[in-house]
This record gives C-alpha cells, structure tokens and sequence, in this order.
C-alpha cells in the first residue's frame, strides 16, 4: 500500500468526513431547521402511541368503557394526522436539502477542478474525476437526503422509546440496557470496515470509468490497431475488480444487518419472557407489558435500521472525502495576491531569462535548461528544434501552465508570477496543433476566446481566418452544431476554426504551433492566407514545420535539449551549416532542398 493509500485508509474509519458537509447544510439553516422540526414531530407522535394502547387495554377494555375507548380512537387518528403530515413535510424539506447539497458540490468541484493548474491533469486521470463527479456526488445525495433523516430519527425514536421503557418499567428496562453494550459494540466494529471496503469499491469503479472514457474517446485508434479485444479484457478486469470490492463491501453489510437483528430481537425475547412471567405472578400489568413491548419494538427496529443506514453513511463519508480531497487541492499555479498591472495596451515584449524547468510529473529530467532569448513587439519568431528539444514546453510555460524552477519569464518587463493569471491569458492567443471542438454550433466554437461576441464578430474573424466559406456552404452555416454530437470538421476546417478563434480574441502575442500534418494544397493555402491575416501586427512565436513560415519570420530560435543553440535568419543558419541546415534538409523537405539548391 503506498503511503497515500495507507493515510486513507486511515482517515476512513469514522463518520467523521462527513462533518465537511456542514458548510454546505449550514447555507440551508432554515431548511434544516424545518426539518429537523418535522422530523422531531414525527418520532414524539409515535412516541406517544404505545402510551395510548396500554391505557386502552387496562382502562377501557378491563371495564369495557365504550365511551373512554372512543375517545381514545379519536385522540390516534390525530395522532396519525400528525404524524402523516410532519413525515411529508420532513420528506420534502430532507430530501430538497440533498438534492440541493449535492448541486452545489458538484458546482463547486467542477470550477475548482477545472481551474487547477495542468500538473494536476499529468497526474490525474480526467475520467476518474469525472467519476467522483457523478457517482460519489450521488452517493452523498442519498447519504444526506434519505440516509441522514433516517439515522436522525431512528436516533430520536431509539433513545425516546428507552426513556419511555424505563419510565414503564425500571426493573425490564435495566435488563434490556445490560443488553445494549453486547448489541452496539460488534455494530460499530463492523461498520467501520464496510466503510473501508465501499471506499475501495469506490476507487475500483472509478478507475475504471477512467479506462473507459479514455477508450471511448480513442475508438478510432482502438479500431485501427484492432485493440478492442485488449481493451475489452482490461475494462472487464477492472469491471471485475470494482464487483469483488462492490460484492465484499456487501458480504460486510449483509453480516452487519443479520449480526445486528439476532442480537437485538434475541434479547428482547429474554426480556419479555421475564415479563411474562411478572404477569403471571401478578407483579406487573398485562397494559404496562404491552407497552413495554411496544417501545421495545420501536427501540429495536430503531436500531436496527440505524445499522443498515450506518453502512450507507458510512459509504457516503468515504464518498465526501474522496469530492473534498479534491476541492482541497491547491493549483500549482495561482494568480498573486497583489498582481501588479500590465501596462495597457500590452506591446507584447516577451522574455526567457535563464528559463530551467522540469515537468513536475518527471522531476528528474530537465525540460529546459537554463533558456534565454527575447522576443520584441511585434516580431514573429519561429521556432525549431528536434522532437523533445522544448518547443512545446516554452509555450505552456509563456501560458503559465507551470512556473519555471528558475530563471524567469516576462511579458512587457513585468514576471510573469507577478501578474493575475486571467489578465496575462487575456493577453495571448494560441493555435494549437490540435484543435479541440466543442459540442456546440461553429458560432459558439469561434467565440469561445470572447463569449458573447457578436454574430458579425464571429463572421469577420470567420471571413479573415478564410473559414467563412466553408461555414456558408453547412445546412444551418453558423448556427450547424459541431463536435461530439454534430458534424465533424476535416483538419484544415478545425484549423481555420482555430485561427477565427485567435483573430476574434485579437490578443497582442500569438502562439502558433503548426500542424505537421499535411493538407492539400488548397487547405494549405488557405490556412497560410489565414494564418498572414492573423500574425499581422503582433508578437508572434511560432513553432514551425513549414518552410514558408520560418522564411517569413524575422528571426529563428533553434531549440535543442532545452536550450537556444542558434539563432538568425534562414539564411544565415543555413550558411553556418549547424543544427539548423540539418533539420531544414529533413524537416523542411523537397521544399528546402530547392531552397538550398537556389542558395548554392
Ligand atoms: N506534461 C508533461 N509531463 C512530463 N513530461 C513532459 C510533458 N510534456 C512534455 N514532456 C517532456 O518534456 C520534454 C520536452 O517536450 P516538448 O513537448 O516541449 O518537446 P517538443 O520540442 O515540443 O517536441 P515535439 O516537436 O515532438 O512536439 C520531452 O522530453 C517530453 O517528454
């Protein structure tokens, strides 16, 4: 067990995460309030039963009182009436909190989650996130809608009727409660080891729902591999594993409810055959007897269901800490408290400054080793270095995905962990390789980098970005639904969606990754006239794959293992004959070969 996994299991043995519920509740006092009122109603009504029925059996039938027994039936059906309308009422206010809990946590998670910095995500699986999402928040739904109400009341309903059974009868009473300490400590023992096995139920489920997601969304390369044999072993192995778990937990709980029953009917069995034996003899009344045995019965089956509802509890305290294991996670990267200001508008000067840093997932290797250069306003410097050289790298870190282990980054002279997080991404726009679309229509695709922009905006950066005649051609043009549950766009299509995107943001400095991957011609075209519109008049660097782009820069960065090894233009390099020349012979293709035919 890793140390992670051993704190766990420790922390699990108690309600006690579920106290970080409490927040939450105590934002609906009021609704709590009423109830626990309710609540409280309901068990003092069928408190007060057992009462009548003994003075019915020892007043109105020993003397066959019609009258007094009338009277009697008249007092329970208000009774009932109470106890019918506070059960309602604590329904709906128990089960409205529940509900109402959970949506907040599932908010809270959600923006929390969705904020934290990318070294989350290396580490994290998105689909085992998603999992605590949806089935430990729905655990805690019933926990605190259904389970909680009825722990409370059976709570309630358990010491009211033992109060009631020693007020009945002293001498039964001390019999019983000898009993109690036989009942409850085996209950708590077994209930803290079905917590511990929900929870590594739990952790099964979810470790496989992440498999899943991750195999659901790579189908088409599943397919093509022909791995779904593979990935059907894998998820039904860990289907298989989360059923032990799920199946060991149960074995656990059933035990703890048959455990829990023997114990308790057996010794009020021994009980009321002592207090048959007191009527017998003439010591106790055959009312006060079934009253006794009335509240007995209440006491017991309180405590019997307290048992069975403890279990869940329990599941539902392992199910909050795994949420609030996560709202406790804190972002790598933060925003400082006191942000000093950008100057307004951004010119878009960007420098590395002695740049070393390491991905904090693989501390050991160094990402990039002590990398410098600067990028003037306005300039557009391409980028280029082996694969794994950093390129990459030095763009999340301008996004401030990570912070540099030293050294440091500006924008326009101020560090870049000086400034608020939103202002700096405010202020940057990127094209990546691989595009992501959003289920949703082109429109809200494009002006994802600006909500709320309007529908001429996003046809204008549409149009400059040489998107707007493939849009215009779709069945419903802006308004066509894209993404997982619409149509999908070819690569040069996302790409220029991208592009729109970036142009519609109109941020001072662009990244720009290209793709490798080839177009046809005319896509290619396109994207290049897309791409000219797009890069004018900002900083824009740009880790390049084309030809065409690294004779347009104004300058060439060459990356290799994390640091700047030359820099000039194509020309230039190519003459000194380093790095450069030779990763333009291979990378830039027939392209550079006739390049460098004409430059001979
Ligand atoms: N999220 C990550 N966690 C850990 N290591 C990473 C991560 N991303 C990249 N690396 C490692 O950091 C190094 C630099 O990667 P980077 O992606 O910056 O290279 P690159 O120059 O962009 O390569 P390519 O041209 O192939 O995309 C590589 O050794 C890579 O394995």
């Amino acid at each position: 067990m890793s140390e992670n996994q051993e704190q766990k299991a420790k922390s699990s043995r108690s309600l006690k995460p579920l106290a970080r519920l409490n927040p939450y509740l105590m934002r609906y006092r009021r609704m709590a309030l009423a109830a626990l009122l309710f609540l409280a109603l309901a068990a003092v009504t069928t408190l007060a039963l057992p009462l009548a029925v003994r003075r019915m059996i020892d007043h109105g039938m020993a003397s066959a009182d019609a009258g007094f027994i009338n009277k009697y039936f008249a007092m329970l059906i208000v009774l009932a009436a109470i106890m019918a309308i506070s059960s309602a009422l604590r329904y709906y206010y128990v089960i409205t909190i529940g509900e109402r809990i959970v949506s907040d946590i599932r908010r809270e998670v959600f923006d929390h989650v969705s904020r934290l910095s990318p070294a989350f995500f290396d580490v994290n699986q998105s689909g085992e996130i998603v999992s605590r999402l949806t089935a430990d928040a729905t655990q805690i739904k019933s926990a605190v809608g259904a389970s909680a109400s009825v722990a409370l009341r059976n709570i309630i309903m358990c010491f009211g009727a033992m109060g009631m059974m020693i007020y009945t009868s002293p001498k039964l009473s001390v019999m019983v409660l000898a009993a109690i300490p036989v009942i409850v400590f085996p209950l708590i023992g077994f209930g803290r080891s079905v917590r511990r096995r929900s929870r590594a139920a739990q952790d099964k489920l979810a470790e496989a729902a992440a498999f899943a997601g991750e195999s659901i969304g790579a189908a088409r390369t599943v397919q093509a591999f022909n791995g779904e044999p593979a990935a059907s072993a894998r998820y039904g192995a860990a289907v298989e594993q989360a059923f032990d778990a799920a199946r060991v937990a149960t074995r656990a709980r059933a035990i703890l409810t048959g455990v829990a029953i023997t114990l308790v009917f057996g010794s009020i069995v021994g009980v009321l055959w002592y207090g048959a034996q007191s009527v017998l003899a003439g010591t106790l009344s055959a009312g006060t007897l079934g009253q006794f045995l009335l509240y007995s019965v209440i006491a017991a089956s309180s405590l019997g269901q307290l048992s069975e509802v403890w279990g869940e509890l329990m599941q539902a305290g392992g199910a909050a800490e795994r949420l609030t294991e996560l709202l406790a996670e804190i972002s790598a990267v933060r925003s400082p408290d006191h942000p000093k200001p950008l100057p307004a508008p951004v010119r878009g000067e960007v420098w590395f400054e002695g740049v070393e840093f390491a991905y904090p997932s693989r501390l050991e290797r160094t990402a990039l080793k002590g990398l410098s250069f600067a990028v003037d306003a306005g300039e557009t410097v391409a980028i280029v270095g082996p694969s794994g050289a950093g390129k990459s790298t030095i763009f999340s870190l301008i996004l401030r995905f990570y912070d540099p282990t030293s050294g440091r980054i500006c924008l326009d002279g101020t560090d870049l962990r000086d400034v608020a997080l939103e202002g700096l991404r405010e202020q940057i726009a990127i094209v990546p390789q691989d595009v992501t679309i959003f289920s949703g229509t082109i429109h809200d695709n494009i002006a994802f980098s600006r909500p709320g922009a309007s529908r001429e905006a996003v046809i204008s950066a549409a149009r400059a970005a040489q998107a707007a005649e493939f849009i215009d051609r779709l069945e419903h043009g802006y308004d066509t639904q894209v993404g997982e549950r619409g149509i999908t766009l070819s690569g040069g299509q996302r790409q220029r969606v991208a592009i729109a995107r970036a142009i519609l943001k109109d941020a001072p400095v662009l990244l720009l990754d290209e793709a490798t991957s080839a177009l046809d011609a005319e896509s290619e075209t396109l994207v290049q006239k897309a791409l000219d519109e797009l890069m004018k008049s900002r900083t824009t660097i740009v880790i390049a794959h084309r030809l065409a782009t690294v004779l347009k820069a104004d300058r060439i960065l060459v990356v290799d293992d994390g640091k700047v090894v030359e820099q000039g233009t194509h020309q230039s390099l190519i003459q000194q004959g380093g790095i450069y020349a030779r990763l333009a012979r291979l990378q830039f293709q027939t392209g550079a070969q006739d390049f460098l035919a004409e430059a001979k």
